[in-house]
């Protein structure tokens, strides 16, 4: 079997005096779209960024492409190419949105057709360019800030909770975009409380509960097994629709 883009063993991280990861164990299959999914409060997004590297795992090990990155620098680990949207939209509110997209391609000028290809998922980006960033409306400022973390190719992205606030017709381009992502270059691992999104667009899950990996399986076999959702998600009937 090919080994996963991405791994975690045992990964135990501190916030100050707290204890927070007890022990993360889960792997993320290069081509795929793995969902991270879990209570408020679970581990979710303090898992995204000890990937990320801005907090600093106190004991396991990540392993990213075969390399052990674990308490790699930030920018260093982003160099290998890992992107990161965080749940408070990374982006900055008084420069333009083209400013915005500009600064975010590293490697040089932005690519028209991957622009284009952008404009066509989040046309809002198009019409409101020479606009400060801080303008846009928060659904606007989701798209702008996963904008930004495609702008160029990337190997893997991390992407922090990317429907919330936004309207169906948004999620429904979010979805087109992702899955155009992961059919092409890019490996996701999206955080999501919105089951709906996260079963439609899914191959696998990892199930976090009190800063552990609970389960970890095939999207299907988890959408299909109501009673597992209740038990670690707390999700009722009216969520599976
Ligand atoms: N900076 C911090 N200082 C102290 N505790 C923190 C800090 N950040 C997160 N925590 C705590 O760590 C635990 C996990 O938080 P985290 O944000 O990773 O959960 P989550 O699964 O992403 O939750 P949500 O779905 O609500 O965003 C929570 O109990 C939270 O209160």
């Amino acid at each position: 079997m090919a080994e996963p883009l991405l791994s975690l063993r045992g990964v135990q991280t501190h916030i100050g005096h707290y204890h927070i990861l007890h022990g993360v164990e889960f792997d993320v299959a290069e081509g795929g779209l793995t969902m991270l999914l879990g209570r408020n409060g679970a581990g979710k997004t303090t898992t995204l960024r000890t990937i990320m590297g801005m907090w600093r795992a106190a004991a396991g090990e990540i392993r990213f492409d075969g390399r052990d990155i674990t308490n790699m620098p930030t920018p260093d680990i982003a160099r290998l190419g890992i992107a990161y949207v965080p749940e408070s939209m990374a982006i900055f509110a008084d420069l333009t949105v083209q400013e915005n997209l500009v600064l975010a391609a590293r490697s040089g000028p932005m690519d028209q057709k991957r622009l284009d290809w952008i404009f066509g998922r989040f046309e809002a980006l198009k019409r409101f360019w020479m606009l400060p960033a801080g303008l846009l409306s928060g659904g606007q400022k989701q798209m702008l800030a996963v904008a930004r973390a495609i702008i160029e190719p990337r190997r893997l992205l991390l992407i922090d909770e990317p429907t919330k606030g936004l309207a169906p017709a948004i999620i429904a381009n979010m979805i087109d975009a992702f899955r155009e992502l992961k059919d092409g270059e890019s490996t996701l691992l999206v955080v999501e409380q919105n089951f709906a999104f996260a079963r439609q667009l899914g191959d696998s899950v990892a199930v976090m509960d009190d800063g552990r990996v609970a389960h970890q399986g095939g999207m299907a076999a988890f959408a299909a097994d109501s009673a597992l959702q209740q038990h670690l998600l707390g999700l009722g009937m009216d969520t599976h629709q």
